[in-house]
């Protein structure tokens, strides 16, 4: 793992996880920096990880060879503006994991000609299964292409995306897709506690499950599709279940959220991007 120092400017959800990723695949907690306002947060990651905390985002930056923007969107213009001149200088790497914000804004923010990657991960990058897309502008060279991936690498698998626009389509699948599992987890919890069984139960037998099928399709060389049609005995139970979902339409209803989801990152670019 590389030594090189990490600032993340925010300190919330998505830093916490992508911080906890790092510590644990070795990264020095020495070298990793967050600056957060909220005072209980900051305290809770220098606790919790023994990074190094600041309330004040320049002092954060300060020499950092990546700097992680994992604010709102919505905070990221006002930060970048604050931060672009001490990063020109220093020429750190400015790594975005905000949702919708397009790298050219972002550069233009920062003063002009920045390395900018844009990256879209996901929660479970706290426990090293996260998911993440990355895209480089044409200033990022191919060291610092290195320092993004190996950054988010310790947080789960990493992909390449050769064109920025499919970011929206990434952050409706892999970046809000962990909120779409853990709903139908809490739907099919709920049902079962329905048809009789104690919470603990269908809690445990949900989530086990939900685990054996997503190790199986990862590990296994068939798609989902055939390893479901093997769950399904003609006339059978699962063949009962997955007529009402069918009927409910499932595939129509993802196909109307993720589009719901693009949709919205690509506003949230518009909108943020005429600031
Ligand atoms: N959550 C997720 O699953 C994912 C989120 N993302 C992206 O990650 C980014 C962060 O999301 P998330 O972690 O969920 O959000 P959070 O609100 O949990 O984290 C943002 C943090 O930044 C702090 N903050 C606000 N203003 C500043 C500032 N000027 N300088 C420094 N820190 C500041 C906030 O403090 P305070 O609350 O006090 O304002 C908060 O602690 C977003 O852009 C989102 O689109 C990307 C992929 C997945
Ligand atoms: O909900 C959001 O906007 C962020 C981006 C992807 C996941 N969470």
């Amino acid at each position: 793992m590389s030594e090189k120092t990490i600032a993340f400017i925010g300190g919330g959800n998505m830093a916490r996880s992508l911080i906890g990723g790092l510590v644990a695949d070795g990264h020095p907690p020495a070298a990793l920096r967050a600056a957060e306002p909220d005072a209980e947060r900051r305290e809770a990651l220098i606790s919790d990880y023994g990074i190094q905390g600041f309330e004040d985002n320049a002092t954060a930056v300060r020499g950092a060879d990546a700097v992680i923007l994992a604010v709102k969107p919505g905070e990221l213009a006002g930060v970048a503006r604050q931060l672009g001149g001490q990063i020109r200088d220093q020429q750190s790497l400015v790594i975005s994991i905000a949702a919708g914000v397009r790298s050219p804004n972002i550069a233009e923010w920062l003063g002009g000609d920045v390395p900018v990657v844009r990256a879209m991960p996901n929660t479970p990058a706290l426990i090293q299964t996260g998911a993440t897309a990355l895209f480089a502008n044409p200033s990022v060279g191919p060291e610092q292409r290195d320092l993004a991936e190996t950054t988010l690498r310790a947080a789960g698998m990493v992909v390449w995306l050769p064109d920025e626009t499919q970011m929206d389509a990434v952050t409706a699948l892999s970046g809000s897709g962990p909120a779409y599992f853990f709903l139908t987890m809490e739907a099919m919890q709920a049902a079962a506690e329905r048809l009789g069984l104690d919470s603990d139960t269908a809690r445990l037998l949900t989530l086990e499950t939900a685990l054996g099928a997503a190790r199986m399709a990862l590990e296994a060389s068939e798609e989902p599709a055939l390893l479901r049609r093997r769950v399904t005995s003609p006339g059978g139970t699962t063949a009962a279940a997955l007529a009402e979902l069918e009927g409910g339409d499932l595939a129509g209803l993802y196909e109307r959220a993720l589009r719901a989801a693009a949709g919205r990152a690509h506003e949230l670019g518009d909108e943020l991007g005429a600031q």
